[in-house]
């Protein structure tokens, strides 16, 4: 990709300048530091934290762990236990959330106070491929050897015929909500749709979740899905898949008079319609890098609006990086975080970047400096989906095997038929191993089922470190527990290798 470094100026202050301070740019400025580089961090938000701590991650896992124990609370008779009326309070429930996001929020703004970098409160652009002017009267600038675009991204609104005026919900109302709301139109299938279309039905809210694809979740296999989908039904969710979206339309009920959402599509060939009081984009989310004037510094981006990089985070001014959101190709925090931290160690090993200042702390972090650098590696792509049951999955999947036409062996193991999750009334999915027919080496993992979150870290270390089918199966499992499931399909694989001799 780029093909020459641009010179430095010589009067640049900052050995970097990152833009964005949520994950990757926090994360960025905190390992240049380290590393001895001066930098300044530039972010105008509201509130410093960024998404994952704010409006992401973090929000929507608290109340979906709120929404599971009234679940379980709920089903609780098939125990045997007499649990009688559970119900959502939204104003503790939100209260509580609040809380626990304002502590986290609160630490993450010492640390970008802290000083160790200088915090620049306001948004900026580019005027020329080392500068940054800031977006405020004084329209002061910051000049950079280096600059790192972190600045995240915002929810999509496609061109759908009344969309934008209907202004419906996004992912930061649902999970700002103080109330349960009655009814909820769910546009889209993703992430954002499955994990709160579940989270809004067992507080209780009628919800119908619409998709544009014949699947759920379609970067996930059609078997895994299939359970997500079943699971959702099981709760009351109305799914309906493989529709056109015809118009969004935001007007009075005929019946009650109530301002709701009309939803207009195709599907199966007929003109159908859903109302609800509330209607949830869940669309998907654009980069934000619309504002930053990125011609000025010729960085160029993808037709998604996506910042072109090569494998160290470089964009096409072999000066400027990118990571997190801005950049993709995942929208997830350990991503941003890894492709944050590799910019700035390619930035530190770079030749070009010998003469950058060298401070106090630039000693302590040699040894990490010496670290050899590595390209992220797309094969260990690890992904969680936290619906009930959960969907997570690590490298290589069937779909991408059989594209790659990479010879391979699978086995699976449904959790029906495992002592521990039966015990625990969790028998919904299944595990599936990908191995190399000859060598037995581990590929892919893909779990469905209850904590597949927590377990799927039991296959994130085996394929780092190379291991095969034969390595786990030396490792000690204990009983009675959901990981143990593992033995099956790693004793099958293994028995097909050995079989075929
Ligand atoms: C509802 C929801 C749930 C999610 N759950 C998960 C999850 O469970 N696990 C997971 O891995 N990921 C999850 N994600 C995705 C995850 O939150 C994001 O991938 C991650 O937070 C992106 O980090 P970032 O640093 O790229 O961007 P952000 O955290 O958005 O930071 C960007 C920063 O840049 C600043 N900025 C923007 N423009 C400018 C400018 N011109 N100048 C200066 N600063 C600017 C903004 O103010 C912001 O602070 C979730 C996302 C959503 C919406
Ligand atoms: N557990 C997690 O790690 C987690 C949780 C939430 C969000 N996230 C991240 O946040 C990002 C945003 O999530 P998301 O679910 O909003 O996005 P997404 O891209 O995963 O899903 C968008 C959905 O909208 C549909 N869609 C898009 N444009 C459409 C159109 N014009 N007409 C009809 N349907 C259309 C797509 O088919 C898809 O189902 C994701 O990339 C995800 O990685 C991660």
């Amino acid at each position: 990709m780029p093909a020459k470094n641009a010179a430095s100026p010589p009067t640049a202050p900052y050995d970097l300048a990152v833009l964005g301070g949520g994950s990757a740019g926090y994360n960025a400025a905190r390992t240049a530091t380290a590393l001895g580089l001066k930098t300044a961090l530039i972010d105008g938000a509201c509130e410093l934290g960024g998404l994952c701590i704010l409006n992401g991650c973090m929000p929507s896992k608290t109340l979906l762990h709120v929404a599971d124990t009234l679940h379980q609370a709920r089903h609780a008779s098939r125990l045997g236990l007499r649990i009688p009326h559970p119900a959502a309070d939204m104003l503790s429930i939100q209260s509580r959330k609040r809380r626990i996001i304002a502590d986290f929020a609160a630490y993450r703004q010492e640390q970008l106070h802290s000083g160790d970098f200088t915090l620049i409160r306001h948004h900026a652009h580019f005027v020329d491929p080392h500068t940054l002017q800031l977006d405020n009267e004084s329209e002061e600038q910051i000049r950079a050897r280096h600059i790192l675009i972190a600045t995240g991204s915002h929810v999509s609104t496609p061109s759908i015929p009344g969309l934008a005026q209907a202004q419906c919900w996004t992912s930061d109302d649902v999970l700002n909500l103080d109330s349960l709301p009655q009814s909820v139109i769910v546009l889209g299938g993703g992430i954002v749709a499955c994990e709160l279309a579940q989270l809004l039905a067992r507080l209780g809210s009628r919800v119908t979740l619409i998709q544009r694809s014949a699947q759920l979740l379609r970067e996930h296999s059609p078997e895994a899905a299939a359970v997500i989908e079943s699971a959702l039904r099981d709760e009351g969710v109305e799914i309906i898949t493989g529709t056109q979206l015809h118009r969004v339309t935001r007007e009075p009920s005929r019946d009650t008079g109530k301002l709701g959402f009309t939803v207009e599509f195709e599907h199966g060939g007929a003109a159908q319609t859903r109302h609800a009081l509330h209607c949830l984009n869940a669309f998907g989310r654009t980069p934000h890098t619309a504002a930053l004037n990125l011609a000025a510094a010729d960085v160029k981006t993808a037709p998604t609006g996506h910042i072109r990089t090569n494998r160290w985070q470089q964009t096409s001014a072999p000066h400027i990086y990118a990571a997190g959101d801005c950049a993709g190709p995942h929208e997830i925090v350990h991503l941003a975080i890894q492709q944050a931290e590799l910019a700035v160690r390619h930035i530190h090993q770079n030749p070009s970047t010998a003469k950058t200042t060298k401070t106090k702390t630039a000693k302590t972090a040699e040894s990490t400096a010496a670290t050899p650098l590595k390209p992220i590696d797309e094969k260990l792509h690890l992904s969680v989906v936290f619906t009930d049951p959960q969907l997570a999955t690590i490298g290589l999947g069937e779909r991408a095997l059989k594209d790659a036409k990479t010879p391979y062996l699978s086995a699976s193991y449904p959790f029906a038929d495992h002592g521990k999750a039966i015990l625990l009334e969790a028998t919904r999915g299944y595990v599936k191993l990908f191995a190399a027919p000859k060598t037995g080496r581990l590929l892919g993992a893909e779990i469905v089922g209850r904590d597949a979150g927590e377990l799927i870290h039991c296959f994130s270390a085996a394929l780092a470190l190379r291991a095969t089918v034969f390595d786990m199966l030396k490792a000690p499992w204990y009983h009675p527990t959901l990981a143990e499931i593992f033995t099956y399909p790693l004793e099958e694989i293994a028995e097909q290798i050995n079989a075929a001799g």
